[in-house]
């Protein structure tokens, strides 16, 4: 395959905008994909891009979280997941309806992405997204709806070598549906897998949060293709208040919503970073379009009083309602620090 020479491009990040903004922002240049946060009640819009559509109860911010293209795009549709790739760049998602959202489709959707990864040539990823309905919910075998998931991805994983090897992610519910899968990989860098010294990795977590770990680094650092020494980005995982393995703050909103953004604080400074050969530092300064998901209506004004005062004042923050995959946690947070 012929590859254009490698330019510098800027660190890669996503831009949170108004639902229906998908063809607006495409007019500004190359998109690589958007996801979409809806309350439960709106009319999905057609999605010219890949990406996720997620129902979410109100009330919610309902957001466009558009991934703008580093250079032209190409689109396609292999056996139901939707992919858009840039030189450097490929976006996909892909969807399992409600029926059919069990361990073993989980799997199988999880072994289909790395099949297509593998054929387009994308070897490495960088950020994976996974909305699932009734997430604490009990399957049919009385198993948590998480951890039924957490089993099928983790089965497809082993048989690929990847199970500690996969990157940022986050796995969170949604109101409606089955399972909504997207990501992101690249080609040509290295990212670079960071965990937060606070917590344990979620790869070793004890079997009494379910049969099988979840696989997901705590963030991945992206180096800027063609200018390693440039800041890249930092991609950071859904965070909660959780220390060692263990869930802090039961009940208290305030208390974890701090604990979380702590642990974001923690994980993107020099002393981790450095930690993991990575020559540069940030804080919760330069989280850009963060996503706060709250589990509770009511919590919403707590959670955004603790944000307010601990994040950027002039950055987009989301709030959007979500059950997380823990049942006693109230609050998780997610961004890209540049
Ligand atoms: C909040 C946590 O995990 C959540 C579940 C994840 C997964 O299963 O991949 C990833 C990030 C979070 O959305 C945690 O364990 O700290």
């Amino acid at each position: 395959m012929t590859r254009s020479p490698v330019q510098p491009v800027g660190a890669l990040a996503p831009l949170l905008l108004a639902p229906d903004s998908d063809s607006a922002s495409a007019e500004d240049g190359p998109v690589l994909g958007v996801n979409r946060y809806l309350d439960v009640a709106s009319a999905p819009a057609d999605a010219t891009h890949p990406g996720m559509t997620v129902p979410l109860a109100a009330p919610t911010d309902e957001v466009a979280e558009v991934w703008p293209a580093d250079g032209p795009v190409r689109s396609g549709d292999h056996g139901g997941i939707r992919y858009a790739h840039s030189d450097r760049f490929l976006f996909c998602s892909a969807r399992l309806p409600g029926s059919g959202s069990g361990a073993r489709e989980v799997g199988r959707m999880y072994r289909e992405l790395f099949a297509l990864l593998a054929r387009l040539d994308y070897p490495r990823l960088v950020r994976v997204w996974n909305h699932i309905a009734g997430i604490n919910d009990r399957t049919g075998t009385g198993e948590e709806t998480y951890r039924d998931f957490c089993v099928g991805r983790s089965l497809a994983l082993e048989e690929l070598g990847m199970l500690s090897d996969m990157p940022a992610t986050t796995v969170i519910g949604a109101a409606a549906g089955g399972v909504e899968l997207s990501l992101i990989a690249t080609r040509g860098v290295d990212p670079v897998n960071v965990e937060n010294p606070r917590q344990v990795p979620a790869y070793h977590y004890p079997s009494r949060y379910g049969r099988r770990a979840p696989n997901f680094a705590r963030a991945t650092y992206l180096p800027r293709h063609g200018d390693p020494a440039a800041r890249g980005s930092v991609l950071v995982s859904g965070t909660a208040s959780i220390i060692g393995h263990e869930t802090r703050h039961v009940g208290d909103v305030r208390a974890q919503c701090r604990t979380a953004l702590g642990n974001v604080e923690l994980l993107v400074g020099p002393e981790n970073l450095g930690r993991h050969g990575v020559d540069h530092a940030y804080g919760l300064a330069d989280l850009r379009a963060a996503k706060v998901y709250v589990r509770h209506a009511e919590d919403l004004p707590a959670v955004r009083e603790v944000c307010a005062e601990l994040l950027p004042a002039d950055g987009r923050v989301a709030y959007l309602r979500a059950d997380i995959c823990r049942a006693d946690l109230l609050v998780e947070v997610e961004g890209v620090a540049t």
